[in-house]
This record gives structure tokens, C-alpha cells and sequence, in this order.
């Protein structure tokens, strides 16, 4: 099967230092890797590097559907209620009103659609990039500590999730220093490629 995400002899330099070498990956249709190390090491950076937003010190990455990226940053306008900040992202992926409220209840946001986005706690920040991803509709999510911020449900549901976007068809990079249920997934320890 061709790989849908496929990253070859990456290498990554921040600053003076570099950071891993020799670094490959491929993920076909229903396949997950869970990227591993300790802080760092450089786990965003491997994300940012597959998302297309930092460029490899070495090596090429090939993406042949787009890409869902979730990271710390969640871009959801902070002056805003949160259905409105949804909305914003809803609209520009096209996938509706109806869908989008379907999301935030699914991500137990259901009673926050009129509170501001800079009122909502950290997990709740967390669920609602959760719902704008759904959304979002990408083939291949690259989500960067996605269980940071999150209660044992949110863990859950964001396994959940993970796995239901594999059984239609996704594929998964997780980069989390936190254990994450990943059936049938492959781990990727950066140490292993640490330079
Ligand atoms: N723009 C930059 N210039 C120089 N060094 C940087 C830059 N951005 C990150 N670094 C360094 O690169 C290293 C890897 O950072 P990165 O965020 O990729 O690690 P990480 O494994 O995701 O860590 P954590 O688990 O703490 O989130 C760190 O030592 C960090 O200080």
C-alpha cells in the first residue's frame, strides 16, 4: 500500500545543536505512530518538520493527503464565544454548522458555545482544537501532546477518536512523552535517532 505520509533520513538542527539523524517514517491508510522521548528531544520539532512548517536539517517528507494538525498553539480567536471561534474554522473547511455542533458535543463543549474562548480552562481549550480537527476533515493527523491538559475521559475519548479516524481510512503521528492506547500502532523513540 502507498504510504499517505512517508519522511526519509530526516534530520533536524535547532540553533547549534542537532537534534536526531537518520530518522524515517511511512504511514499507509489506518496506521498510527506513537513518536516517543522525554523533553526535548524534539518531538515538536519532528512534527513541525512533517507538518511543513520547519525544514529538515537533512532528508524529505512526502504527503499525499492533508494534513490535521493539533498542537499547542489552537488557534481559536480568544475574544470570541466559542461557537463563533468554531464557526470561523467550520466555515473555511466547509463542513457545517449542524457537524460542528455534532463535534462539540461529542467533545463535551455542548453548555460552552456562548462562553469566550479565553474564559475556557486548559482541557477545554484542548477539546475544542479537538472538535475544530474533526472537523477539519484531514486524512492525516499529526497531533503534538494531544492528552496535555486533558482528565482520564479526555484521554479516552481522544483514543477513541484516534482510532475511529484509522478505521476510516486516516492515518496518525502522535508525539506524547505520556503513555497513549494505540492499537496495533507503531512507536517511534527519538532517542533512538538522538545525533
Ligand atoms: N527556534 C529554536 N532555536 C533553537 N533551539 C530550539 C528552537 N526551538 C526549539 N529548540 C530546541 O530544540 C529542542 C527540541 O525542542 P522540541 O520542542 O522539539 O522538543 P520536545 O521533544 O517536543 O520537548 P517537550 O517534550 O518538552 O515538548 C529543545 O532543546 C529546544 O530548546
Amino acid at each position: 500500500m502507498q504510504a499517505m505520509l512517508a519522511a526519509r533520513d530526516l534530520a533536524c538542527r535547532r540553533g547549534e545543536r542537532l537534534l536526531f539523524r537518520g530518522l524515517s517514517l511511512a504511514l499507509s491508510r489506518g496506521e498510527a505512530c506513537h513518536v516517543a522521548g522525554p523533553n526535548g528531544i524534539g518531538k515538536t520539532s519532528l512534527i513541525r518538520i512533517l507538518a511543513g512548517l520547519l525544514r529538515p536539517f537533512h532528508g524529505s517528507v512526502e504527503c499525499r493527503a492533508s494534513i490535521g494538525l493539533l498542537d499547542e498553539r489552537h488557534a481559536l480567536d480568544p475574544q470570541v464565544p466559542l461557537d463563533r471561534a468554531l464557526a470561523f474554522w467550520s466555515e473555511l473547511d466547509g463542513s457545517g454548522a449542524s457537524l460542528m455542533a455534532a463535534h462539540r458535543e461529542r467533545l463535551g463543549l455542548a453548555d460552552l458555545a456562548d462562553v469566550p474562548v479565553r474564559y475556557l480552562s486548559t482541557g477545554q481549550r484542548k477539546r475544542a482544537a479537538l472538535a475544530r480537527l474533526l472537523g477539519q476533515r484531514a486524512p492525516v493527523w499529526l497531533l503534538d501532546e494531544p492528552l496535555n491538559g486533558l482528565d482520564t475521559a479526555g484521554t479516552e475519548l481522544v483514543e477513541t477518536l484516534i482510532a475511529e479516524h484509522r478505521a476510516a481510512g486516516g492515518a496518525c503521528v502522535v508525539a506524547s512523552h505520556q503513555p497513549i492506547r494505540l492499537t496495533e500502532g507503531t512507536r517511534l523513540e527519538i532517542t533512538d535517532f538522538a545525533a
